[in-house]
């Protein structure tokens, strides 16, 4: 049997503030400095889903790659692009919208809708030299 991992790409725009309402603006601006500008900032969040498993021997595929990418464009892109991460995403109502934990939030509603024979990872990229994987 041959495990390999399918991965997909997918890309979404969205606002966010790294910010703690039980510290102070001074505290939020010494732990968070620019990245906790009252007025929000942007960026181009690049997402690669990956997808771990055996090959079926009848279709010769781990996941079905046209399933995989409508998934995520229906669970993630248009539920996270051109939001305000903690305006606009319950998720984000008392979790920082840092690079971790919005990691860990796509893993969760992806992983609720992929078969539980099939790994999955996130890597999701903030800015083209920043990111994240999870699980790590
Ligand atoms: N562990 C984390 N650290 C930081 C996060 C995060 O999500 N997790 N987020 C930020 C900022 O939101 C943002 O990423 C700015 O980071 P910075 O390194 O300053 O990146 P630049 O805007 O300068 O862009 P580069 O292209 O990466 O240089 C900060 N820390």
């Amino acid at each position: 049997m041959s495990r390999v991992t399918v991965h997909r790409k997918a890309h979404f725009n969205a606002a966010h503030r790294l910010y703690r309402e039980d510290w102070s603006d001074e505290k939020n601006e010494l732990i968070f400095d620019k990245c906790s500008n009252p007025n929000y900032h942007g960026h181009n969040y690049e997402l690669i889903v990956s997808v771990t498993g055996e090959i079926d021997q009848e279709t010769g595929f781990v996941v079905d790659l046209k399933w995989l990418k409508e998934l995520i464009h229906d669970k993630i892109e248009t539920i996270f692009d051109h939001k305000n991460l903690n305006l606009d995403l319950p998720y984000f109502k008392d979790l920082n919208p840092t690079a971790e934990n919005i990691s860990v939030v796509i893993y969760n509603i992806l992983r609720a809708e992929i078969k539980s024979n099939l790994d999955v990872k996130i890597t999701l990229y903030e800015t083209p030299r920043n990111f994240v994987t999870y699980p790590a």
